[in-house]
């Protein structure tokens, strides 16, 4: 069968950005279309360079691998042994993985399926609804393929939130999350429920990672301002799972990130040199160190480079990301500095971050591009 391109609904206006295809002035196909129309090959632009692919079997052909820690919030008590040994877990994971699973979180297992229901539901939308969200700007919020570079990943993400660096109008937001979804019909209530429970917990984890940096509970938050959003991906089922990448090798861009996978495996992170594959757990959390918290932390917790296999089987994800204001200054916390340890990264704009990570394809350590001293 053909690849047919999306025709405009009537009154369905050309949009600036990212989204026209400048060859042919019509809008880009979408990946969940494209492999809907029935490809038994991937498409010329999502094959990745010989020397970047990967086959599920190279995790696992190298031998036996550790697994990611779990850290059990319900350990926690008011300030006792719980506690200490909770914090104590927070550290030697964010220092030896820069991840972790996190159990009875406390966010409602029927609030997480609804909102992962609601989710697939967008994405299992006729061609024709899914166009009506199309992201206008890179990083907007919207559907879209996130990245300004030339290679594409075998995903299609939702935004719930704008990542894009500009402010959204307030008078076009939601309640919680800057996009509004009226289809499928209760996705934009079940996903609001699901971002003020999420963001209740990654309040609460802003006070836990600054205990666990030896600081004061409202250390993070005075650091950097917390701001909290969502991305949702979807990764379609690909017929040559090992010509493409879902994305490529990165570390995510905010103080840290909590993925809810579904119970398809894809997810890799990076330990020791070695990539390990994380098996979902039920209504558990991937925790993640990203680039601002090893910024504020003065390069004690790493964050941490995953990436994602494409598969035969449909895979979706909600990313939920603390991140923070566009006009905050990221910099090593002083508390965090002194003559042994001095500054390791000099301090950016988080707008003017944000804009490089999105400016380019996606890949590992632009952090680095930050580092002094070397
Ligand atoms: O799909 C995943 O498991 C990871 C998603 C991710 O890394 C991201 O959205 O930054
Ligand atoms: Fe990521």
């Amino acid at each position: 069968m053909g690849r047919e391109v999306p025709r405009l609904a009537p009154g369905q206006e050309l949009q600036s950005g990212n989204s026209i295809d400048t060859a042919t002035k019509r809008p880009e196909e979408m990946l969940i279309s494209i492999v809907e129309s029935g490809i038994e090959q991937v498409p010329p632009e999502f094959i990745r360079p010989p020397h970047e692919r990967v086959s599920r079997l190279d995790s696992d052909s190298q031998g036996p691998h550790e697994q990611i820690p779990v850290i059990d919030l319900s350990m926690m008590d008011d300030e006792g042994a719980g506690k200490r040994q909770v914090l104590a877990e927070i550290v030697r994971a964010c220092e030896d993985w820069g991840c972790f699973h996190l159990i009875n979180h406390g966010v409602p297992a029927l609030v997480m399926d609804a909102a992962m229901k609601a989710t697939k539901g967008f994405f299992a939308l006729p061609a024709s609804e899914r166009e009506k969200y199309r992201m206008t700007k890179i990083g907007g919020k919207g559907y879209g393929q996130a990245y300004g570079g030339q290679t594409k990943d075998w995903n299609d993400r939702l935004f719930l939130t704008d990542f894009s660096g500009e402010e959204e109008p307030k008078s076009e937001r939601g309640a919680f999350f800057d996009l509004v979804l009226t289809n499928p019909p209760g996705a934009q209530e079940a996903l609001e429920t699901y971002g003020e429970a999420v963001y209740k917990l990654v309040q609460r984890t802003m006070v836990l990672v600054s205990e666990a940096l030896g600081q004061s509970p409202e250390f993070l938050s005075t650091e950097i301002p917390l701001r909290f959003g969502t991305i949702t991906n979807h990764y379609p089922p690909c017929p040559q799972p090992d010509l493409v990448l879902g994305l490529l090798p990165h570390e995510d861009g905010g103080i840290f990130t909590f993925l809810h996978q579904d119970e398809v495996l894809g997810l890799e992170v990076l330990k020791d040199e070695r990539w390990v594959p994380v098996p979902p757990i039920e209504h558990a959390f991937i925790f993640m160190v990203a680039d601002l918290l090893q910024i504020v932390g003065n390069d004690r917790f790493k964050s941490v480079t995953h990436r994602v296999l494409a598969g035969p089987i449909a895979r979706t994800v909600m990313a939920n990301f603390a991140v923070t204001g566009n006009d905050a200054v990221i910099q090593p916390a002083p508390e965090l500095c002194s003559d042994l340890e001095p500054p390791a990264f000099r301090s950016v704009v988080y707008k003017d971050y944000l804009k490089m990570l999105l400016r380019d394809d996606i890949h590992a350590k632009r952090l680095e591009a930050f580092r002094l001293g070397l």
